[in-house]
């Protein structure tokens, strides 16, 4: 496998500490020395350094200081410290700590004998520019206290740019949680292969922007631990984007591009609906139907005249009272139901739980759905189903599973092991889970946190269905690529509109630019 493609499918592994720790001591027992390792991660580091030093975003680099912890994650800080010490950076060694690992302490020693400065005075680190934190990586056990603890809020408090070291200091490797507490770091890079940690909500802004430093291990001695297949996976832009309808046949036509109907809207949320269909629009679906209260129809009309609007009658409040008795729900590979619903429509959300093809529930449908039997509704179905709850929702769905587990990635694992539906947990790091696998997409934007854009998503997600459906292909993928795809488009609508300019309607505006975008970077 040649190292581009290699490079890549090692972005999709995620570990814990335990398997990083077990990998490791595969390729040590193979014969490559700890300190070999060391000074290979070491070199890596370094090199990536002088990279980010020369970004203007970062300020100058005229000195630096270097935090060294007891452990290996120490090693790696005081190996950093010499190289950057060889290529002339003022250097100084802050370590508020005794009894290092042997490894550690011998790197200590030769620093010191270079003439490095190296302090346990904290003060030291007062006019240093840039920070690069060694304290722990992948084995922090425990909560960190005491000195240790103290110098972290120091350190936290000097606000200087801080760079760590496979993980910040204080984070749970698995969690993300704050474990007392925790350097928070403006870049992370994370040594050899992606912790939990990194795609959890929890420890998100202590570990600010994060990269991958590739260390060569082995697929063997990966897949000894984890599996060919394991069971947590990161979403890749790769994967998201193979498994994209793309490039269409020649000869494809709007039947075969598939059928999505959306079941939405009350006189109360117009924009939910008409949010979901400019979703389903940016997909390419072939044909794409929307079903609404009959005195909103006319504004769905108005925003989505290619779509066929479906006039319903109305409760007094302007919710959808029944679906028309003409309407043929075997005409639709994909029905999503939802979004600005009220929960008014629980009639509507209990003929499409029987409907004999995929259905997607998000918003009302799952306020509806679980004041149902959740449980017993989803397992009963033998069609594709997949519920897209925000933690608030996932709450009401499964309280029986919230009172026992805290970790999102487990709970959306177990979610759909109880269910098999797939269950789409969405959040800063939105976990996709089936009852074998989970995926979760590391990339998001805080721009995202606001009313719609989960509408845009479920819709979007709904027009990407019927052609994998058509095609019978798995649709565990396609739910990773409209997550991975919406967040992108979100991403780039922040970049270009900053944090405050995402509003739903902009984002249904940037997701044909942001696939466009990564379009031309793999052709
Ligand atoms: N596995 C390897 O040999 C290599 C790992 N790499 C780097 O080293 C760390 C993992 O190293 P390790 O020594 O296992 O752990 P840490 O450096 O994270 O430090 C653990 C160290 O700290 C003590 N400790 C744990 N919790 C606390 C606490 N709350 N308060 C005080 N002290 C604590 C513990 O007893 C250990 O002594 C990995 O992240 C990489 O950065 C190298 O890159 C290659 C070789
Ligand atoms: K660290």
């Amino acid at each position: 496998m040649n190292a581009k493609i290699r490079s890549k499918k090692i972005q999709q592994i995620v570990v814990t500490a335990e398997q990083m720790r077990n990998i490791e001591e595969r390729i040590f027992s193979a014969g490559i020395p700890v300190a070999a390792l060391m000074e290979k991660v070491a070199g890596k580091i370094t090199h990536k350094l002088q990279t980010l030093f020369s970004e203007k975003s970062i300020t100058s680099a005229d000195k630096i200081g270097i935090l060294v912890g007891p452990g290996h994650n120490g090693g790696d800080g005081l190996v950093v410290a010499r190289e950057l010490y060889f290529l002339g950076y003022n250097i100084v060694i802050y370590s508020p700590i005794s009894k290092p690992k042997e490894l550690t302490e011998s790197h200590a020693k030769y620093a010191i004998s270079l003439g490095i400065n190296f302090s346990s005075n904290i003060k030291e680190l007062y006019d240093c520019d840039i920070l690069i934190d060694g304290l722990f990586g992948f084995g922090l056990e425990r909560e960190i206290t005491g000195e240790i603890a103290n110098a972290i809020n120091i350190i936290n408090n000097l606000n200087k740019f801080v760079i760590s070291i496979d993980l910040p200091s204080g984070i749970h490797t698995d969690t993300g949680e704050i474990l007392g507490t925790a350097i928070r770091a403006n870049i992370t890079l994370c040594l050899g292969l992606w912790k939990q940690a990194f795609l959890q909500d929890t420890g998100l802004d202590y570990i600010g922007r994060a990269e991958l430093i590739d260390l060569d291990i082995p697929r063997a001695d990966i897949n000894a631990i984890i599996g060919e297949y394991p069971i947590l996976n990161r979403i890749t832009q790769d994967t998201a984007i193979n498994s994209l309808p793309l490039p269409r046949p020649v000869n494809c036509h709007k039947y075969k591009n598939g059928h999505l109907l959306i079941i939405a809207g009350s006189k109360q949320y117009t924009g939910a609906a008409i949010l979901a269909g400019l979703g389903a629009r940016a997909s390419g679906v072939g044909m794409l139907s929307i079903a609404v209260p009959n005195s909103i129809k006319p504004w769905l009309s108005l925003q989505l005249p290619e779509s066929l609007i479906i006039g319903c009658p109305e409760t007094e409040n302007g919710a959808i009272l029944e679906l028309p008795e003409d309407i043929d729900l075997n005409r639709y590979q994909t029905i999503v139901c939802g979004p600005g619903l009220t929960t008014e429509a629980q009639a509507i959300v209990e003929r499409i739980l029987t409907a004999n093809c995929a259905i997607i529930l998000d918003a009302d449908a799952l306020n509806i759905l679980a004041k149902l039997n959740p449980v017993l509704a989803l397992s009963s179905r033998k069609f594709p189903t997949i519920i897209t709850p925000h933690f608030g929702e996932f709450k009401r769905l499964f309280p029986e599973l919230i009172a026992l587990e805290k970790n999102q990635i487990i709970l959306a694992k177990q979610a759909a092991e109880l269910t098999g539906a797939i269950i789409v947990l969405k959040g800063a790091r939105t976990c996709v889970a089936t009852p074998n696998q989970v995926w979760i997409n590391p990339d998001s934007t805080p721009a995202l946190g606001r009313g719609g854009s989960g509408d845009v998503l479920t819709g979007l997600l709904g027009g990407l269905l019927p052609p994998i459906i058509l095609a019978e292909k798995p649709v565990e993928l396609i739910v990773n690529t409209a997550v991975w795809w919406h967040s992108q488009a979100g991403i780039l609508a922040a970049t270009e509109r900053t944090e405050l300019g995402v509003d739903a309607y902009t984002l249904t505006q940037y997701l044909i630019p942001a696939l466009t975008q990564f379009l031309k970077t793999i052709n």
